[in-house]
């Protein structure tokens, strides 16, 4: 397939009348800015040029010679019940239409219809057929649990199932040009998915990025959609759009939870007519790239509190990929250690030091809230301060342990840290939830004493005398164990720690 051709499949349209094949090719690549369009004015050769070309959607009149329409209808969807046909007709008869429903095409028209309505009903069409190719992308990559391009993902340091998950979907929606929303906290990686979307999609044209946090509306309207001479006081030249820019490629908008009001109702526009005007202009430009749109918010709140638009979300989150955050990818935290550690020694001409067996621990159980960017910076920290052959723990034990008062404070108002205790249980002791948090504790630090005292901010020798006394005791009857147990023991990490 030609590169840049949308849709991904091509648009058959099948026409006695020359004319109306062109008319309606032009408002086809106008209007709704198709590429991937074949004619046919000749129904004998409708069912060799679908069977030659990938096509999707057949466009298809009724009364032609040769072969009629419903014909030709019949056969298309007897033998490629996977194509959608459209009947564009002369006929405008109710009868007619419900026959040509009946036999299994996707809609009727009648010529005369609205040139909009149309159009908007052959997009539906399009959409319906694209999100039917994704499936089968997707049902495929799911069964055999493979990528098709995986040098795309390369600088993507991960072997968290999830992610994987996510890879194998931006696969399947690669030649897609509906939006893709990605969303997760700060420091997750998304401009990182943003670029491995229009690395897949091998679109010629440039990935454009545009912080949209900030931008007044004015600012936002003359950085998209660019400006004509004259356009306001100081234009004094014409300066193309961040839109035209990426034409041919993707439109990237960063921060799009804290775009204004008025400028959600610009963005709205853009998506849904695929046109806009540059400032100071009435001649309409096409939007010619793929828009990729990211936020660390939660927009599902936002639009639920009013602060963003319902209609908006639901155009964005056509395609929607949510990046787990470091917390819940614990087991990329060596991988990841060890490629910033590589890297980090390599831009400042230092030898790659050795990793200190606590480390590891240390970094699991951290909450992560600056997620991989904060790791990356810590890192980077360690290593430029480290001179010996084994890296200094100092950086790391700052910020992961106890001596970090903001991380205490983080962890008593971790509000997903409050636990029910039952009304109808005894609490338990404080005893038992001293043994409970000493036992959590060693469990999280693999036995290292050290490092477990640490994590609940007593002295080694106080831990190890603890141990030493419970070892001692024989084990008690514990009424926590009635199945929440272990919530104890989490509640007196989260809130005691
Ligand atoms: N899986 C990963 N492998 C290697 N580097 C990563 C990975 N994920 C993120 N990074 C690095 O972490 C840093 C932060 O990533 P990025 O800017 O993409 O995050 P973000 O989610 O877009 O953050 P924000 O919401 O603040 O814009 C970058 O330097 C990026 O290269």
């Amino acid at each position: 397939m030609q590169k840049n051709l949308y849709p991904q499949f091509g648009i058959l349209l099948v026409d006695d009348e020359e004319a109306f094949l062109r008319s309606m090719s032009i408002a086809l690549e106008r209007k709704a800015g198709f590429s991937h369009l074949y004619h046919c004015h000749d129904s004998r050769n409708a069912m060799s040029m679908i069977a030659e070309h990938p096509i999707g959607i057949v466009l298809l009149d009724m009364t032609m010679p040769h072969i009629s329409g419903d014909k030709l209808l019949q056969k298309i969807v007897t033998e490629y019940p996977d194509i959608n046909v459209i009947v564009i007709s002369g006929l405008n008869q109710l009868e007619i239409a419900l026959d040509c429903i009946r036999l299994g095409a996707f809609d009727y028209y009648v010529k005369t219809t609205e040139e909009r309505r149309l159009i908007e009903g052959i997009k539906r069409a399009v959409r319906m057929q694209e999100m039917h190719v994704e499936n089968q992308a997707l049902r495929r990559h799911v069964l055999t649990n493979t990528l098709e391009q995986p040098n795309v993902f390369a600088s993507i340091i991960t072997q968290d199932k999830g992610m994987h998950a996510v890879f194998q979907y931006l696969e399947s929606i690669a030649s897609s040009q509906q939006p893709v929303l990605i969303t997760g906290e700060s420091g997750v990686g998304k401009e990182q998915i943003a670029q491995a979307i229009h690395d897949l999609s091998n679109n010629t044209g440039p990935l454009v990025s545009v912080n949209v946090a900030g931008l007044d509306d004015n600012v936002f309207s003359d950085t998209l959609f660019g400006h004509r001479r004259g356009a306001f006081t100081g234009a004094d030249s014409a300066r193309p759009g961040m839109i035209e820019q990426a034409t041919g490629g993707t439109l990237f908008l960063d921060e799009i939870g804290d775009l204004s009001p008025t400028s959600q109702v610009k963005l709205l526009r853009l998506l849904q007519e695929g046109e806009y005007y540059p400032l100071g202009s009435d001649r309409p430009k096409r939007l010619r790239a793929r828009v990729v749109a990211a936020t660390h918010q939660n927009l599902t709140d936002k639009q639920a509190s009013g602060a963003f638009r319902k209609d908006l979300y639901y155009r964005l989150k056509i395609h929607h990929v949510e990046i787990p955050p470091l917390r819940r990818r614990v087991n990329d935290l060596p991988l990841l250690l060890d490629f910033f550690l590589t890297q980090a020694a390599e831009e400042m001409g230092k030898n790659k030091p050795t990793i200190p067996k606590e480390l590891p621990v240390l970094l699991a159980n951290y909450q992560w809230p600056g997620n991989i960017r904060e790791l990356k910076a810590l890192v980077y920290d360690a290593v430029s301060r480290h001179q010996s052959k084994v890296l200094s723990m100092e950086t790391f034990r700052h910020v992961l342990t106890k001596e970090n008062p903001s991380l205490l404070q983080a962890n008593l108002e971790n509000s997903n840290a409050r636990v029910f205790f039952p009304a109808e249980q005894p609490l338990p002791s404080m005893q038992e939830i001293n043994d409970l948090l000493v036992e959590e504790a060693m469990k999280r630090a693999q036995g290292n004493q050290s490092l477990a005292s640490r994590l609940i901010g007593v002295s080694q020798p106080a831990l190890s005398k603890r141990l030493n006394k419970k070892s001692a005791k024989p084990p008690k009857s514990n009424p926590y164990n009635c199945g929440y147990s272990y919530n104890h023991s989490y509640y007196s990490l989260k809130t005691l720690i």
